[in-house]
């Protein structure tokens, strides 16, 4: 396949992957954004200028997370990459639980159908199928590819996803440490098997989760209980435990973000007072404070968005 544009700027959302029971299933598309210039060059340079998060840590060159996904995909559709120039503003955190591994995966599959001549000849189940392929598990990919919220499994052809509906009323808000987790650290935690009970209980949970979301939210506490993977996760993450047995004690849906340690709360628009005076109690300021910061995003309902910009 030949490539048609040579710059292109791509924008991609942060993602609070599993929702409390849909583990590595569910996931929700945040509006915190990282934007990826990508300028294929006539040499065979491979160069990456970051700014923000991550600048001065994420490796430069072909090992870039957004380089290895750009080279992969162009590969997959018989365009091989030769020389790029990123360039990267991010402000998804890094391993906090807000998806920044597959904003970046993600970035590099779109950039690379927006560099194609026939961008349709990469359809969205081959993106996520190839965001999986570096992520191990879809459910942060999919939002992020997709916007809002989505609900993804793999299926007897490869990864799949579904959009859920959000009832306009859902809020987000998000508590992020200054502390990073890696999520393989946060996975090497999980037991190989769990109670039938518990796995019941959260499949149960999972399901109400998809009714609460689309028009039931006063159902959003009961909804988001999951025993697969918090309780377990706890001795990585004493704070982020602490923190959302706390917010859920004062009635709020609070849940690990990801693989943490972010926790992500999910309100009507209505429970404002609530929120604030549970964060004061908490934090010390609603604001944040003791090392947390407290975000408001918009959910998300664009996804990864791709255009042009004119050959420099
Ligand atoms: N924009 C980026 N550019 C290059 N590498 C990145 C970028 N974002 C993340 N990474 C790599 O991914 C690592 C973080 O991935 P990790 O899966 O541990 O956490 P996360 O994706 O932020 O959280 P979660 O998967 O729980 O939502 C970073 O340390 C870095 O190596
Ligand atoms: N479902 C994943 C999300 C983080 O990538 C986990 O909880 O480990």
């Amino acid at each position: 396949m030949r490539l048609g544009a040579d710059h292109v700027l791509v924008r991609v959302p942060a993602t609070s992957a599993n929702l409390g029971p849909g583990f590595d299933a569910m996931g929700l598309a945040l509006g915190l954004y990282d934007e990826i210039e990508v300028q294929l060059v006539a040499s065979d340079e491979v160069r990456v200028d970051v700014a923000g998060e991550g600048a001065g840590e994420v490796p430069g060159g072909a090992d870039h997370l957004v380089v290895r996904a750009l080279q992969h995909t162009l590969e997959l559709a018989g365009a091989p990459l030769t020389g790029v120039h990123l360039r990267c503003t991010n402000r998804i955190p890094h391993g906090r639980g807000l998806g920044s591994s597959a904003a970046a995966v993600v970035s590099g599959i779109v950039a690379a159908r927006g560099l194609l001549a026939d961008p349709q000849a990469l359809d969205a189940r081959t993106m996520l199928g190839v965001a999986t392929e570096f992520e191990g598990h879809p459910d942060n990919a999919a939002p992020a590819l997709r916007g809002g919220a989505t609900l993804a499994w793999s299926g007897a052809d490869g990864p799949r996803a579904v959009d859920l509906e959000v009832d306009p009323r859902i809020r987000a808000t998000v508590l992020v440490p200054d502390v990073r987790l890696a999520t393989s650290r946060a996975r090497g935690v999980l037991p190989g098997h769990v109670p039938h009970a518990d796995a019941a209980f959260t499949a149960g949970r999972a399901a109400l989760l998809v009714e609460a979301l689309a028009r039931r939210p006063e159902l959003l506490l009961d909804a988001t209980e999951d025993r697969l993977h918090q309780e377990y996760r706890a001795g990585v993450m004493a704070g982020t435990a602490e923190l959302v047995r706390s917010l859920r004690a004062a009635g709020l849906a609070a849940t690990v973000s990801g693989a943490g340690p972010t926790v992500l709360v999910l309100t009507t628009a209505d429970a404002g007072p609530e929120l604030e005076s549970a964060l004061r109690d908490l934090l010390g300021d609603p604001r944040g404070g003791a090392g947390w910061h407290v975000g408001h995003p918009a959910i998300d309902t664009s996804g990864t968005t791709c255009r042009s910009l004119p050959h420099e």
